[in-house]
């Protein structure tokens, strides 16, 4: 299985610097690599990774995408000196030179290739570039807004070539529009470039019409271009997250990429003087994770922006520790997005909805421009970064699940089994036939439950999964193990997949939030924390359950913030086991990964899977992620109906009474 997390950086990539008055450029300072590097080291971190050298690009690998004439000129700044520099420079808009940025250009797409060719051949699962010059803002014969090579479009070209990929995903979360990257792949549908960036009606820079929503690819390409404007500042973790989950990852999952590039620019987090948004380094580690689970994990990250070298470091480090399975942690106060973002969201699926499967049946409308939100200026965050990192991060618990099963299965070496032999002898389980008839058996299940949750707990395991013969009894068994036994824990999610109802009536006090999936329409009380969904089935398959998932449940959970995530599900549930794998990893992101499945009658290859999804292990791409229409009708007007609980779950300006 696949692992590891690359590391790429020289130090002789901070070895140019601005060498006139230069206002605009003055921010792109060699420190930022150098002080995001050491804070690497002092996280311990670079240990944790392997470190990949870099190399210089050939010229062949930059005319994938850049003109023989702009490469001949980039090579005559390297005997120029400073008057000339600056007049080379005038000819492009807010970039700047230096007789050494050809040579770290060269570098920095070489480093770009390295990471490429060590995930594509598997030497690691994941990685990131921290290189300098960037490159989304460059085109085939211009440089531009600090960009020489366009490291990230070049990449994408590169790993077609040599890898014959089919389907690319590029995520560009940097702050400022990578119009360069845009340009490159605005008629390829083989490449999905996504990217957010300030853009405040065009008033922000680079200042391009074609920056807005509106712009979604041309020709074959429609649809594969998608741009979201902040138009306004002070964005927040809410407005961020509430993008991935009802723009950017159902796309992403329709188009099953088969590799990912992240144009991982930081200054879209708090504090960034060019971005002004409000969005923590924490939140980063989550946007990261969220991505993980596409294409088997191969995911490659490449810095373009973030000024910013306190916050840039800190948002490096989140990446890093979400790339090695670290537990990610809690984001606070997650709620509706502002106004502001809400008419970005809705102009965004409203003009890509002839494109995608998950909005085509929607009744979406276009909103008309600047709703008057009140201004994010004045909420302007000028809190300090939620940086109480401690200067060296204790190793995260063992990635263990604990199973408890009978002698059935091999158990990876990293899974801690649950010593059933705690147990006297003849309570041990074995559960094809063991049903929870008597009192002893229930006494049994609580027992190895207990035994389970106190792993957890006890931070001896980061997760766990219990193989069990009723899962209403469980769900019960582990309730009041954490009523009683674990006073820390006092917001439980329980996701339970099945049809039966559930017995115990639920307080709304909030201490408990039970979604269930269900593919019959459930009587009895629905309320805020007791989330019935309908999937209908077709043949014996339930559709819609990622929708749900993307749509429903994870902006529901991350609103709710759980301390413990339960899932209670049953192998007959006629649910794709790569579905529910794909479930398993993404509801990590919760409760720092304190993750307890409950699986009734598994089969063994299906728990052989949920133990790979708790491990942090790479998992399959789930292929037919097209969506059903009638599903997504079911899920949608849920959704419509709960949003005004759950505000995450607006993708609409609500209209103003
Ligand atoms: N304040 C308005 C002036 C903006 N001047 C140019 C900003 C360039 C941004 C570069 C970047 O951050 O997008 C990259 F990732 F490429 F480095
Ligand atoms: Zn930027």
């Amino acid at each position: 299985m696949v692992s590891g997390t690359a590391l790429i950086y020289d130090e002789e990539m901070t070895r140019y610097r601005l060498l006139w008055d230069y206002p605009v450029c003055s921010i792109e300072v060699p420190e930022r690599l150098s002080v995001s590097y050491s804070e690497l080291q002092i996280q311990g971190l670079v240990e944790r990774c392997i470190s990949v050298p870099v190399r210089e690009a050939t010229e062949e690998e930059i005319l994938l995408a850049h003109s023989q004439d702009f490469l001949e000129a980039i090579k005559t700044t390297q005997n120029m000196d400073v008057e000339q520099l600056k007049a080379f420079a005038s000819q492009f808009q807010d970039v700047y030179f230096h007789q050494n940025i050809y040579h770290c250009a060269k570098l920095a797409l070489g480093a770009t290739l390295q990471l490429v060719d060590a995930v594509m051949t598997k030497k690691v699962r994941n990685g990131i570039a921290l290189v300098r010059p960037p490159g989304h803002h460059s085109q085939h014969s211009a440089a531009n807004g600090f960009c020489i090579f366009n490291n990230v479009a070049i990449a994408a070209l590169y790993a077609k070539k040599m890898f014959d990929l089919k389907r690319i995903l590029i995520v560009d979360w940097d702050i400022h529009h990578g119009q360069g990257t845009q340009y490159f792949f605005e008629d390829d549908p083989s490449v999905l470039y996504f990217s957010w960036h300030r853009y405040e009606n065009q008033e922000f820079w680079p200042n391009l019409p074609e920056s807005d929503y509106s712009t979604v690819g041309k020709g074959k390409g429609a649809g594969f271009n998608v741009n979201v404007p902040w138009n306004k500042i002070g964005m927040q973790n809410s407005d961020y997250l509430s993008v991935f989950f009802h723009i950017l990852l159902p796309m992403a999952y329709e188009f099953n990429p088969e590799l990912v590039l992240i144009s991982a620019g930081f200054d879209s987090a708090i504090n960034d003087p060019e971005g002004k948004m409000c969005a923590t380094p924490a939140c980063f580690a989550h946007l990261t994770h969220l991505l993980m689970s596409l294409a088997e994990g191969k995911i490659c990250a490449v810095l373009e922006g973030g000024y910013d070298l306190h916050s840039l470091s800190h948002c490096i480090c989140h990446t890093v520790k979400a790339f090695l399975g670290d537990p990610v942690p809690h984001l606070l106060n997650i709620s509706s997005p502002c106004d502001s973002a809400l008419e970005s969201i809705q102009n965004v699926r409203a003009v890509h909805q002839q494109h995608w499967a998950f909005l085509r049946s929607l009744p979406i409308s276009m909103k008309h421009q600047n709703v008057n939100d009140d201004k994010k200026l004045e909420q302007f965050c000028n809190e300090e970064i939620h940086t109480s990192s401690p200067n060296y991060c204790p190793l995260p618990p063992k990635r263990t699940a604990v199973a408890l099963l009978g002698e059935k299965i091999e158990l990876p070496d990293r899974c801690l089994k649950i010593n059933l032999d705690s147990v006297p002898s003849d309570e041990i389980w074995s559960f094809k036939d063991s049903t929870v008839e008597g009192q002893k058996d229930s006494l049994h299940l609580q027992k190895n439950l207990c035994s389970v949750m106190m792993k957890i707990f006890q931070k001896e395991v980061q997760n766990g999964l219990a193989a069990v013969p009723c899962l209403l009894e469980a769900i019960k068994a582990v309730l009041s193990f954490c009523t009683t036994c674990a006073n820390s824990v006092s917001r439980i999610l329980v996701l339970y997949l099945g049809d039966k109802d559930y017995p115990v009536s639920l307080e709304d006090d909030g201490n408990l939030l039970l979604i269930q999936m269900s593919t019959k329409k459930l009587k009895g009380r629905e309320s805020k924390y007791h989330i019935p969904i309908f999937l209908p089935k077709e043949g014996n398959n339930v559709k819609g359950v990622l929708h749900a998932l993307f749509s429903l449940i994870l902006p529901v959970a991350y609103m709710y913030n759980p301390d413990l995530v339960v899932t209670a599900l049953s192998c007959q549930s006629g649910v794709d086991k790569k579905i529910l794998n794909q479930l398993t990893s993404l509801l990590q992101g919760l409760a720092e990964g304190q993750l307890l499945c409950l699986i009734h009658d598994p089969e063994v290859s299906f728990l052989e899977d949920t133990i790979c999804s708790l491990l942090g292990d790479p998992i399959l791409p789930v292929t037919d992620g097209v969506l059903q229409g009638e599903a997504i009708q079911e899920v949608e007007q849920q959704r419509q109906r709960l949003q005004e609980q759950w505000g995450i779950l607006k993708t609409q300006v609500t209209r103003t009474e």
